[in-house]
């Protein structure tokens, strides 16, 4: 079977992808899995940037098909953060209890309109040729009043989603897969990739 190696150490977008691309005839393997222990400085200045940083790296150092996720959250009432540097927002090992009362709080006062939000996910496929595809997926909501929710991870308990009237966090996976930033650019990778393999 086809081997894609997705470079990520992140275990909720991990859980994620599998789960999405678990149709596919390849074996999706994590840096973990396989046995790849090394630290990409993230130093783009977008999510595309940082995402073709992320795939090139390990395909350069495997010769394989490397997937690489390069995703956050946008708050339109902090300009747009914490954005490119959601994982790092606060401090990389503040648990996300804190930098999600961080902004709740930050938000106190804040009416219903303002609170507007965006989870971005920008997925990079690098080959092995050197060829290189970009998908994006978007979902929009807002900022909830409060934390509620235990599934997804991350920002998830504090992302208000009106269609569904609950947050991220209160989905089961399911249904966080099938309308979510990641969701979506994934599902657009697929289409290119089927192509590709
Ligand atoms: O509640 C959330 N639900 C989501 O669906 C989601 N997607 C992204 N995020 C946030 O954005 C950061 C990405 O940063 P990021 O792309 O650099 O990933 P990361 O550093 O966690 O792992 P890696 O893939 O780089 O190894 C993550 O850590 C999270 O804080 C999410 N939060
Ligand atoms: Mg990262």
């Amino acid at each position: 079977m086809k081997k894609i190696i997705f470079a990520t150490s992140n275990e909720g977008k991990l859980a994620e992808i599998k789960k999405i691309l678990g149709d596919l005839k390849v074996e999706i393997l994590s840096l973990k899995e396989a046995n790849i222990n090394v630290n990409i400085e993230e130093n783009g200045t977008s999510f595309e940037e940082n995402a073709i940083i992320k795939a090139k790296t390990i395909c350069d150092l495997t010769g394989e098909i490397v997937f690489a996720d390069d995703s956050g959250l946008e708050v339109d009432y902090l300009d747009k953060a914490p954005g490119i540097y959601s994982a790092r927002f606060l401090g990389e090992n503040t648990p996300y209890s804190v930098k999600n009362q961080y902004i709740i709080d930050k938000l106190k006062d804040v009416e219903e309109n303002d609170r507007s939000a965006r989870f971005v996910c920008v997925i990079a496929c690098a080959f092995p040729d050197g060829n290189i595809i970009t998908r994006t997926g978007v979902i929009e909501g807002y900022i909830a009043k409060k934390i509620s929710g235990s599934n997804g991870f991350g920002y998830d308990p504090i992302f208000y989603v009106p269609e569904y009237n609950c947050t991220t966090a209160d989905m089961p996976l399911e249904l966080k897969n099938n309308i979510s930033h990641r969701g979506k650019a994934l599902q657009a990778m697929k289409e290119v990739l089927l192509k590709h393999i």
